[in-house]
């Protein structure tokens, strides 16, 4: 699990060291890593570091010396290093350990046009960004940010322009802790990030601005809880259930959807497919005749009813993918979500939530409608605030209903009324597709089912018992963004075609961390 640490955490997990005098070690230690990230990028873009031009972009701060560190030891394995000084003062320390390696720095006072440097740097192999660290306050600023525009009209923009641009930490212009962008960012390639990542590598612009990142372990401890979280496919594996010999149909979980209505049938075909897919024992599909034979026509194995909630034993629900214009399919709604069993909440059957539920209640906004319930309890956002601050809504609305929140977007955030924090980053934009969150919420549901009588799910996953529904909705995600992934490597990605790839992606997963025999 990536685990993000606030600045202030960071700072405070590594005050014993500076208080026993080890901060120039640590310092070292991550201009060593950092360094060695570089190398190997040199090496995978065929280039090699001998006789590479390095072009380090130094600030003020730590985040400077720990870059101009990196081009020291770079110097010495043959590199050409130049350090653009970015600020008034500089870590004089490193800057003298640089040029005893063969490094030149270069002082850019105010008076000094930056494009000739930016120029030389725009035709470096690589350009190290050590410009701000955790100590930024703010965009960037002043000098710093001439260079950095002025760099990039020279270079073009990432994906684009010929030199690889490594962020020492995190990349100069984005919030720390919230990954917020309010000017310019020099958009990395790869970042190196020391003793833990920071929230903004994993938060909104900030973590499209990092590129490729890389977590450097400095042996800090943290007594406070991470800010965000994101999982990887080793805790996605840990937390699916297996079935064993000893299971049946019933035990490896039974999901009740009520979803799709006569206006909108496929809705209910794509959960209960995708569902299915996702693997469970058993999905009771209620809901209209018409609707349960269509689904039939795809997925044959569900056990279809016209009848209420009550009278179908179910270990979780999904409610409301397409129910529109139905009252049965709301009174289902409302009767599942009042079960005290776990139960994703979708479109249509947001508007049935009651005032406060537990976090067992899954949630699977989009920002329009988590505005809209966040309105309904006389918290007024607009969509497109919620767009720029995805973390601080669905924590917002997670609060004020104690559900666990699944905010969509390309990045799905997912808050717990706990205050805990998950982000996935792992879909692709051909996702963005009618029908696409439906397959998402008979995922997420079908993990529900799987493990809502499985006592040892939160151990499994690392997490306390009350965020169980955050890893479950989070992992959700992933699995979903994988298929998605998957299916867009053969061309656009038709949803009702999803579920063939769910199966493979879970596949992989458990393949990937099967314990060695
Ligand atoms: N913590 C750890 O475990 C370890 C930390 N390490 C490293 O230390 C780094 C933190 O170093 P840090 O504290 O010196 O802060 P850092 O970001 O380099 O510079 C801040 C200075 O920049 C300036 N400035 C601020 N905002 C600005 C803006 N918007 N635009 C322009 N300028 C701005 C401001 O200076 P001023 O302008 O006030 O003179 C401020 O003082 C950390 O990221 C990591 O790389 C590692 O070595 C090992 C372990
Ligand atoms: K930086």
């Amino acid at each position: 699990m990536l685990e993000a640490f606030s600045g202030s955490d960071v700072r405070a997990a590594e005050a014993p060291f500076l208080d026993a005098g080890q901060g120039d070690a640590l310092m070292q230690r991550a201009a060593h890593a950092l360094a060695g990230v570089v190398v190997g990028l040199l090496r995978e873009s065929g280039r090699g570091t001998y006789g590479a031009t390095v072009v380090v972009l130094a600030g003020s701060g730590n985040n400077g010396a720990d870059a101009l560190y990196a081009g020291e030891r770079l110097a010495r394995r043959g590199a050409s290093v130049t350090a653009v000084i970015l600020a008034d003062r500089v870590h004089e320390e490193s800057l003298r350990a640089l040029e005893r390696a063969g490094g030149t720095g270069i002082r850019v006072d105010d008076d000094a046009a930056p494009e000739d440097l930016a120029e030389h740097a725009a035709a470096a192999d690589v350009v190290i960004d050590g410009i701000l660290g955790i100590g930024a306050d703010g965009g960037l600023r002043g000098r710093a940010l001439r260079f950095v525009q002025a760099f990039t009209a020279a270079a073009g923009p990432r994906g684009t322009r010929s030199a690889l641009v490594v962020a020492c930490d995190l990349p100069s212009g984005i919030g720390v802790d919230d990954g917020r962008v309010t000017g310019t960012v020099l958009a990395a390639d790869a970042t190196v990030t020391f003793g833990a990542p920071k929230p903004g590598l994993l938060l909104g612009d900030g973590a499209a601005a990092a590129g490729e990142l890389n977590v450097v372990d400095l042996g800090l401890s943290f007594s406070s809880r991470p800010s965000v979280r994101s999982l990887l496919d080793a805790d996605v594996a840990a937390l699916i259930r297996r079935p064993t010999t000893q299971d049946h149909k019933y035990s490896r979980g039974v999901l009740g959807v009520a979803a799709g209505s006569a206006r909108y049938p496929g809705a209910a075909v794509l959960a209960v497919g995708a569902a299915l897919a996702t693997g469970i024992g058993m999905v009771r599909y209620l809901g209209p005749e018409a609707v349960a034979a269509l689904v039939h026509q795809r997925s044959p194995e569900a056990v279809a009813s016209t009848g209420p909630v009550s009278g179908a034993r179910s270990q979780a629900w999904l409610v409301g993918p397409g129910a529109v214009d139905d009252d049965e399919q709301r009174q289902r709604a409302a009767d599942a979500i009042g079960s005290g069993l776990p139960v994703v909440v979708d479109a249509e059957a947001l508007t049935q939530l009651p005032e406060r539920v537990g976090s067992h209640v899954i949630l699977t906004p989009h920002a329009g409608e988590l505005s809209w319930l966040l309105a309904a309890r006389g918290l007024e956002t607009e969509r497109a605030d919620i767009e720029s601050e995805p973390a601080r809504y669905a924590l917002l609305a997670a609060e004020v209903t104690g559900a666990t929140v699944l905010l969509k977007g390309f990045a799905t955030t997912v808050a717990a009324p706990s205050g805990a924090l998950f982000v996935q980053r792992d879909a692709s934009p051909w996702l963005a597709a009618a029908g696409s969150g439906d397959t998402l919420s008979g995922i997420v549901g079908a993990l529900a089912a799987s493990l809502a009588e499985d006592d040892r799910a939160a151990d499994r996953a690392g997490v306390a018992r009350e965020d169980l529904w955050a890893v479950v909705a989070a992992a959700g995600a992933l699995i979903h963004g994988r298929a998605g992934l998957r299916a867009a490597a053969r061309g656009p990605v038709v949803v009702s075609d999803l579920p063939a790839d769910i199966g493979p992606v879970i596949a992989d997963l458990l393949e990937e961390c099967r314990p060695a025999m």
